[in-house]
């Protein structure tokens, strides 16, 4: 078998690494829509050779296209751009970096890898003045890192908030809207091509922190990586929060939030974080459902933008796999590069204990006098300032429910653990921290 096809005269060619959903698509697209995409590029893009894990396995590809060895293909002469789809670090890390290192374009959907080593990746890209473009990695087919990269470059970020992974939200929309089971929607979204290869990536946060490293990296030119970003998945979301957060005229979504703080004495630093967050339902992004994303950016001059579309699945993400394979043809049509890594502002990472945040707490209390001013005492002790308590009676207890104003988290924390602890409260229900107002 052959690894690498005749090159066609004055064609940019393309090592596809992996072939499954996304990879799928793309090999499919870059076929069907050759025609179109000559005719943007200003140049033919054809594909080169597909590494594949078990070539006996994709009858449906030209057999003279496939290989198993895919750090041979990476550097073959007869490549100019790789194409990444397979996931995870290792050996993708190595693969990548040999082809940077040997001239060649990079283009992939692998948060993880970007998330912990995007500094060694654009510095390979860089020595060997090749290009590096990702906008698959993070919100599927929404053009968000282009943006980010480009567009309000001009721009002072302060913010990036949102939904950016499609399996968690599809779980967390079908529990809320059906009652749905927890491991059956899971299953259906590995079933449509949403998960990744190990879905606790997405149920666990990881996913999504990946995602905000690269948001917060782009947004606030800083290197920002994974271990960096606050983490906390769906997991613990139960059934019973969705209910409470529904009698209340609110739902649950796992949100990043990328922040720029600056401290009272004007000193700036990143926040980045992933967790469970408890929204009013008339927040736009309560109305997200099913795999969509949604991310809102603020910046000082543009003010908000919001971005919203498909974040999940083969034919959304192979579109902005398409998108960045399209810019490196162009940018080797007229001997140009696309954006390099910006990270010149070095700001340094906040710990979420310092992250000003709000939290709903729901108790179950003795229904007796005093207890409210006992649970009100524990937050003014901690220098937490509630914004809205509710009070109702269920049989011989009490359902209190406190929503905070801002306060740094560990102070928000101490204060639940102290409530905890008062023998007035019977059961800390739930905890969850909120974004938007209540309309
Ligand atoms: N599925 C989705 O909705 C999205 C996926 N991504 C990212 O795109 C990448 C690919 O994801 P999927 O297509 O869903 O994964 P997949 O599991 O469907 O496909 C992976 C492909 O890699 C190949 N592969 C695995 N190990 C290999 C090896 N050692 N040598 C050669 N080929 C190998 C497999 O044969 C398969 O063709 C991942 O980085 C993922 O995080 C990004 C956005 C959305
Ligand atoms: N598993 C990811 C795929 C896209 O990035 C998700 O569910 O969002
Ligand atoms: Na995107």
């Amino acid at each position: 078998m052959n690894t690498v096809a005749a090159p066609q005269e004055g064609a940019i060619r393309v090592a596809l690494l992996g072939c499954g959903t996304v990879g799928g698509e793309v090999a499919r697209l870059l076929t069907e829509q050759a025609g179109e995409l000559a005719a943007r590029a200003g140049v033919p893009v054809e594909l080169a050779g597909i590494a594949v894990r078990r070539p006996d396995k994709h009858p449906e590809l030209p057999p003279e296209l496939l290989t198993a060895d895919a750090e041979k293909l990476v550097t073959s002469d007869e490549v100019d751009v790789v194409v990444e789809l397979v996931g995870g670090i290792e050996p993708v890390r190595g693969w990548l970096l040999a082809a940077l290192k040997a001239g060649k374009s990079v283009v992939t959907a692998n948060k993880a890898l970007l998330a912990e080593h995007s500094a060694d990746l654009f510095e390979a890209a860089d020595a060997a003045g090749a290009d590096l473009y990702f906008e698959a990695a993070v919100a599927g087919a929404i053009p968000l890192l282009r943006p980010l990269r480009e567009s309000l470059a001009g721009d002072r970020i302060t913010r990036v908030m949102g939904i950016v992974n499609g399996t968690t939200n599809f779980i967390l929309s079908a529990m809320d809207s059906s009652g749905a089971g927890y491991a059956e929607t899971l299953d259906e979204a590995s079933r449509l091509g949403y998960a990744e290869a190990d879905p606790t990536a997405d149920v666990d946060g990881y996913d999504a922190a990946s995602k905000a490293a690269i948001l917060a990296s782009l947004a606030f030119h800083t290197r920002v990586t994974a271990s960096d970003v606050h983490r906390e998945g769906i997991a613990d979301v139960t059934a019973a929060d969705l209910a409470a957060a529904r009698m209340l005229g609110r739902t649950v979504k796992l949100l990043a939030i990328c922040e720029r703080v600056t401290d009272d004495d004007g000193v700036e630093s990143v926040s980045a974080r992933v967790h469970p967050v408890m929204i009013p339902r008339s927040h736009q992004l309560a109305g997200v459902g099913g795999a969509f994303n949604a991310v809102y950016v603020e910046a000082d001059a543009a003010g908000e933008l919001m971005f919203y579309g498909q974040g999940a699945g083969g034919s959304p993400t192979a579109s902005a796999v398409l998108g960045d394979l399209v810019a490196v043809a162009r940018n080797r049509v007229v001997g140009g590069r696309g954006p390099r890594e910006s990270a010149h502002a070095a700001l340094p990472v906040r710990p979420m204990g310092q992250t000003p945040t709000r939290y709903h707490v729901s108790l179950s209390v003795a229904d007796r006098a005093g207890v409210l001013a006992q649970v009100a005492q524990a937050f003014a002790d901690h220098g937490v300032s509630i914004a809205a308590v509710r009070q109702s009676d269920v049989g011989d207890r009490a359902s209190l429910v406190v929503v905070t104003h801002q306060a740094p988290d560990a102070a928000l924390e101490s204060t639940v653990d102290e409530i905890g602890r008062l023998d007035v409260v019977h059961e800390v229900v739930s905890v969850m921290r909120v974004e938007g107002e209540d309309q």
